[in-house]
């Protein structure tokens, strides 16, 4: 059955998606062959749909849609960043010295037991559940469909429901893990499927396939198949505030006529990719003739998890990292029974293959090669077979902010770091490979964004430039850098070449780029290098990867150069280092730990072995935030046409809420508002959505989630108002004071910005540097 052996998502068939299709198949059958290797593979050049400003013409559903379990980082859990164990605290009580102040010992105590404690939290959690599984196996449960079958839609939506209904992160995982011990014992060709719609993604970030379908679009489906108005669910969902609550109370008025087939999890799959690749002429209307399939055949909850999936916010609290912690723990429990389980070994053997999995999918972060290579080669076949591979991008290793120079020197505490120019264009991981042989020989060249989406469409330039950078000797590489706008030097004028500041570089198209056409000229600035000649080098450390770095390329006069770096040690030489990087249209340094353990490449992670120090650090938050545009005020007097005011949101990937955080009315020239406008007009919504909270706010419109801006603040401070960041340092939420718009944010997801306990760290850390330095936490990334 076709069906069944398009273990790698590629269930439809239709006209247009071969090349997909054929790349998953591809990717298969090499891993069938034992050799994980996806060089032979076609770049995948799909792009993602985005909101372009300036474009608001485009249909709503076409909107840069966002996909919900998208977390990139975690948020430790405030009471274990307070509360070290009485173990811990004595233990670090030993090593202070008398001076030090109380701030210090606060600021200590929480990195540590920050640093640790995702990975205590894991380790309890398989400890406790792995208890569990021994008085009751998972393996021995009663399952709703028969081996071989297509799961039912209907077994994901009762473990939705579970894990909707439960706030402990156990519980989750432990409905999560059940559901999928099943999957691989009964039907293990929907163990794929089943893990993309727990974190309702279609496929890795780099095909640019996702869901978000606007509201207008949801509320007709919804009416076309019940019957009802489009008035009436409209106002329920006013009443409601959630449309998948709305699809369930509509189904129910609905008079049943006849009984359709049941939902199978491969079949909802392919119906949301589908959809998700709808363009054109009519989709619309084909977009909401699959959705009126999918709501009449759904029963009990299931239309609200579909009616969510589709909105790209599934809201059970699922957080990704919980599913891939459940995919390890299935993995190693599907095949043993009774005795196995009742074993000593079982929970090293459950962490260790939690260790594995995360290890492993943060280098190679697709889900695409590691469901199948787990379930065929298990957990330790997974780390011979799978590798950081030139075409699938990872999550960029991300800085801490620093508000002086001295909290540098705090922090590498007379370690070799190096102060590196901190460039301000857009982050680009270049990736290079060969492919075929003899005549058939080729390289690929492709770059990524910050977010994994494939830029090289975007940037033709890169692409065409690169190869005159590459040294003989290197075959295949993935490059860690910086692409900023670029003036050459104009002798006639006598101006030297220069760098051109970031709003040139937003100034570029984004589709259609021919070479020739190209006015903003970019070069790439290269930091790092994670992968050279068919070897990952996230594990060596800076000072290595830097040497090999400078041995495989050469500068290319206005297209290529390493950043520019010295190895500086005291606070005057830094200082005179961050002003010259800011005479030459830089934004600052980064500062990074060059030697030993602490100098690996932490890919997703936002490290204390990166520290970025801004020019307009010195004063202020310390650094800018990035916040989505959840609503607006409207204008009077000059503003009466446009928004006066904006609402701003903070994104908590763990309760999949936006938080308000600040309303922001300066910074604007007029152009900017008049475009603002343009923009979000389009994106109002009939009313607030479920997953925002505002607090008190009372913004006059709401709008989609979907504009992040960048954003400067005197300081912050608790608000009775907002919301953002509660409970992580008062019951209370955290506010920007006296905030400005600084530019539109269009290389960041919704789900890329802000996140609160950032925010709270940027709270802590002023109240600390009022009282005279301080460090700042450890941040564990994804994970
Ligand atoms: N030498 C460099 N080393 C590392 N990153 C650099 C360097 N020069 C410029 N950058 C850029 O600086 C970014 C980090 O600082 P920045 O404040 O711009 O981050 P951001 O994109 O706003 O994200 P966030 O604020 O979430 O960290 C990197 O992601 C990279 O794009
Ligand atoms: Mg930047
Ligand atoms: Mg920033």
């Amino acid at each position: 059955m076709a069906r069944q052996q398009t273990l790698m998502g590629g269930f439809a068939k239709e006209p247009g998606k071969e090349k997909d299709e054929a790349k998953s198949n591809n990717g298969l059958k090499e891993v069938q062959n034992g050799k994980l290797n996806t060089q032979g593979q076609e770049p995948a050049s799909k792009k993602r749909s985005r909101v372009i400003i300036d474009d608001s013409d485009e249909e709503e559903e076409e909107a840069k849609p966002q996909p919900a379990a998208k977390a990139t980082k975690v948020t430790t859990k405030p009471e274990e960043l307070k509360k070290p164990s009485k173990k811990d605290e004595d233990e670090s009580m030993e090593d202070k010295t008398e001076n030090e102040t109380d701030e210090e010992y606060e600021e200590e105590e929480q990195e540590a037991a920050n640093q640790s404690a995702e990975k205590k939290r894991d380790g309890e959690a398989v400890k406790k559940l792995a208890a569990i599984f021994v008085k009751q196996a998972p393996t021995e449960d009663k399952a709703s469909w028969k081996e071989g079958e297509a799961v039912p839609y209907s077994a994901l939506a009762e473990a939705f429901t579970k894990i909707e209904a439960t706030t402990k992160r156990l519980e989750k995982l432990e409905a999560t893990t059940k559901l999928f011990v099943k999957v691989i014992q009964l039907t293990p060709q929907d163990l794929l499927p089943c893990v993309y719609l727990c974190i309702n993604r279609l496929c890795p970030d780099y095909e640019g396939l996702e869901l978000g379908i606007g509201e207008g679009l949801l509320v007709k489906s919804i009416a076309q198949s019940t019957g009802r108005d489009v008035a009436r669910i409209k106002k329920d969902l006013e009443a409601k505030g959630d449309l998948g609550l709305v699809a369930i109370g509509s189904k129910q008025k609905q008079p049943t006529m006849f009984k359709s087939a049941a939902l199978t999890i491969r079949g909802v799959f392919k119906n949301l990719k589908e959809i998700a690749a709808m363009t054109g002429n009519k989709s619309q209307e084909r977009k909401i003739g699959v959705i009126k399939k999918l709501l009449a055949s759904s029963n009990a909850e299931e239309p609200k998890y579909i009616i969510r999936s589709l909105e790209g916010k599934l809201r059970i609290g699922l957080a990704e990292k919980t599913v891939l912690v459940a995919l390890a723990q299935s993995v190693v429990l599907a095949g043993k029974k009774g005795k196995e389980l009742a074993s000593e070994s079982l929970t090293q053997e459950l962490e260790k293959g939690v260790e594995i999995v995360k290890a492993v999918f943060s280098e190679l972060p697709t889900y695409d090669l590691v469901v199948p290579t787990l379930l065929r080669a298990g957990v330790q076949g997974l780390r011979k077979e799978c590798n950081l591979t030139p075409g699938v991008p990872l999550k960029p290793m991300l800085a801490k902010p620093t508000k002086a120079i001295g909290e540098v020197l705090d922090r590498f505490e007379g370690k070799p770091f190096v102060c590196e120019y901190k460039y301000d264009g857009e982050r680009a991981q270049v990736h290079y490979y060969k492919s075929g042989t003899g005549d058939k020989a080729k390289s690929t060249i492709q770059v990524f964004s910050r977010n994994s989406e494939n830029m090289s469409v975007k940037y033709p330039d890169i692409v065409e430039q690169l190869p005159r950078c590459i040294k003989e000797g290197t075959e295949s590489f993935v490059l860690d850098a910086e692409c900023t706008a670029w003036q050459k030097a104009d002798p006639e004028k006598g101006l030297p070449a220069r760098l051109l500041p970031f709003q040139e570089l937003s100034r570029r198209k984004r589709k259609d780029i021919k070479v020739e056409d190209i006015k903003v000229k970019v070069k790439l600035f290269a930091f790092d290098i994670l992968y050279l000649n068919g070897k990952p080098l996230l594990h060596l450390d800076l000072a290595s990867r830097r040497a090999l770095l400078q041995k495989s390329f050469e500068p290319v006069q206005d297209e290529f150069d390493f950043a520019i770096s010295k190895d500086l040690t005291s606070s005057e030489d830094i200082q005179s280092f961050l002003d010259e990087s800011v005479k030459e249209g830089c934004e600052g340094l980064m500062v990074k730990m060059l030697e030993g353990n602490d100098a690996t490449y932490e890919p997703s992670r936002r490290s204390m072995n990166w520290l970025k120090l801004k020019k307009d650090y010195l004063a202020g938050t310390g650094d800018s935030l990035d916040l989505v545009v959840i609503g607006a005020y409207y204008g009077k007097g000059k503003r009466t046409n446009w928004y006066g005011a904006f609402l701003l949101a903070c994104y908590d990937a763990d309760s999949e809420s936006y938080q308000a955080v600040c309303k922001l009315g300066t910074g604007f020239s007029e152009e900017a508002l008049e475009a603002h406008h343009k923009t979000l007009s389009a994106l109002e919504i009939t009313t607030k959505k479920g997953y925002y909270d505002v607090g008190e706010a009372k913004p006059d419109v709401y709008f989609e989630a979907k504009i992040v801006w960048e954003v400067l603040a005197a300081d912050l401070s608790l608000s009775p108002v907002y919301s953002a960041a509660k409970g992580l340092v008062d019951h209370r939420g955290i506010s920007l004071r006296f905030p400005r718009y600084v530019r539109i944010r269009d290389d960041k997801d919704p789900e890329d910005s802000t996140a609160p306990d950032q925010i709270a760290e940027m709270y802590r850390k002023q109240a600390v540097t009022h009282h005279g330095g301080g460090k700042g936490d450890e941040d564990d990334g994804f994970w």
